[in-house]
């Protein structure tokens, strides 16, 4: 019997784990469409892509637009592949029709949180622990470092060059009424079920011991490259090709560094992937040609609102708990949020 997964956002990222899941042909995909409900219903997507080939016309096993649509049955997966907004709607808001299912669900449901940023599994985690505490509901969340756009008008999705999903998952705090009964043992399994069955699919994945420790080093990159490829409306490589956006790149990835090491347990992991050395490997081991333009750009290209809030509001938070000066994320943050307004408003009842 197929297992059901409901997957939300049909973006690149999305569009792209979805289909490996149903590759796996043990899996059978509810996609909430909220915004191209008719592209993906109508056409389906076409992918190229380098690891998962070239198709046409993929349309997973149910389309809807909604997510109280989707939640007319219990799901094994909710694969949360929306933008991380919660100066828009928290996710927990977001998911309120899936969440009050879980109280009579006859299974587990496991969430998977494929979305930038830190403390992006803050809310959902809280909001478990109230709707059902002591279940075995786990959060799971990924950091997906792949070079995949939505092109056409989400018609097609392109990716090209490596593709590599870290996942793991996360510990409610100890505050949290879930926390005395959270088994690791349990969520490991969840976990190595995930992961095989995107294995099966042709996705190149990897299990993380450390989930926080993997976020801090994906968020490492997106509040310096996306940032300033954001704000200077270009790819990466225009960033790499001048001399002082480079070396505001490593600073900004330094005051990154600082927070991580102040708000992440002293382990030797956190050592090892957030060593000083890792600002100038990331520099050197960039493609210098890269034309790519990251999510948070193409959002405003889109005129769609942004991850501001995930990726350096997450690091901000940390950083005030932990007493830590971040000026020049502080200034970034600014010049963001106030072009981040701005979105919100123009987009209005247009929907997101
Ligand atoms: C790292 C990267 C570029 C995708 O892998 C990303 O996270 C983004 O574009 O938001």
């Amino acid at each position: 019997m197929s297992l059901d997964v409901c997957a939300i956002g049909l973006g690149a990222i999305g569009a792209l784990y979805a289909f490996a899941l149903e590759r796996s042909s043990r899996v059978r995909v509810t996609a909430v469409c909220r915004s191209n409900y008719d592209v993906v219903q109508e056409h389906g997507i076409d992918f190229v892509s380098d690891r998962l080939g070239t198709h046409a016309a993929w349309k997973p096993y149910r389309v809807v637009r909604t997510v109280e649509e989707a939640a007319d049955r219990d799901y094994v997966f909710v694969v949360c592949a929306f933008k991380c907004l919660p100066d828009v709607i928290t996710t927990p808001a977001l998911l309120t029709p899936i969440l009050a299912r879980l109280a009579t669900a006859s299974q587990p449901t496991a969430f998977v949180l494929l979305q930038n940023g830190v403390g992006i599994e803050d809310d959902l985690l809280a909001a478990l622990a109230e709707t059902k505490p002591g279940a075995d509901n786990v959060v799971i969340s990924g950091c997906a470092w792949v070079d995949a756009t939505a092109v056409d008008g989400g018609r097609k999705v392109t990716q090209f060059g490596n593709e590599r999903l870290v996942l793991g998952y996360h510990h409610p705090a100890a505050t949290l009424k879930t926390a005395a009964s959270f088994s690791d043992a349990r969520a490991h399994e969840v976990l190595d079920g995930f992961c095989g069955l995107l294995r099966a699919g042709g996705a190149n994945v990897e299990a993380a011991e450390d989930v926080d420790i993997a976020r801090w080093r994906k968020v490492l990159w997106n509040a310096s490259f996306s940032t300033l490829c954001t704000l200077a409306r270009v790819p990466v490589c225009a960033v790499l090709a001048n001399d002082s956006s480079c070396a505001a790149v490593a600073s900004i990835m330094r005051e990154v560094l600082s927070v991580a090491h102040a708000a992440l347990p002293p382990t030797q992991g956190l050592k090892e992937v957030l060593s000083d050395s890792v600002v100038n490997n990331i520099i050197e081991h960039e493609n210098h040609e890269s034309t790519f333009r990251p999510s948070m750009l193409v959002d405003l290209d889109a005129g769609r609102p942004m991850e501001v809030e995930a990726i350096v509001g997450g690091v901000l938070r940390r950083a005030r708990a932990h007493g830590v000066q971040t000026p020049q994320l502080d200034l970034i943050y600014a010049a963001l949020n106030v072009m981040q307004r701005e979105l919100i408003k123009r987009r209005g009842s247009a929907g997101l």
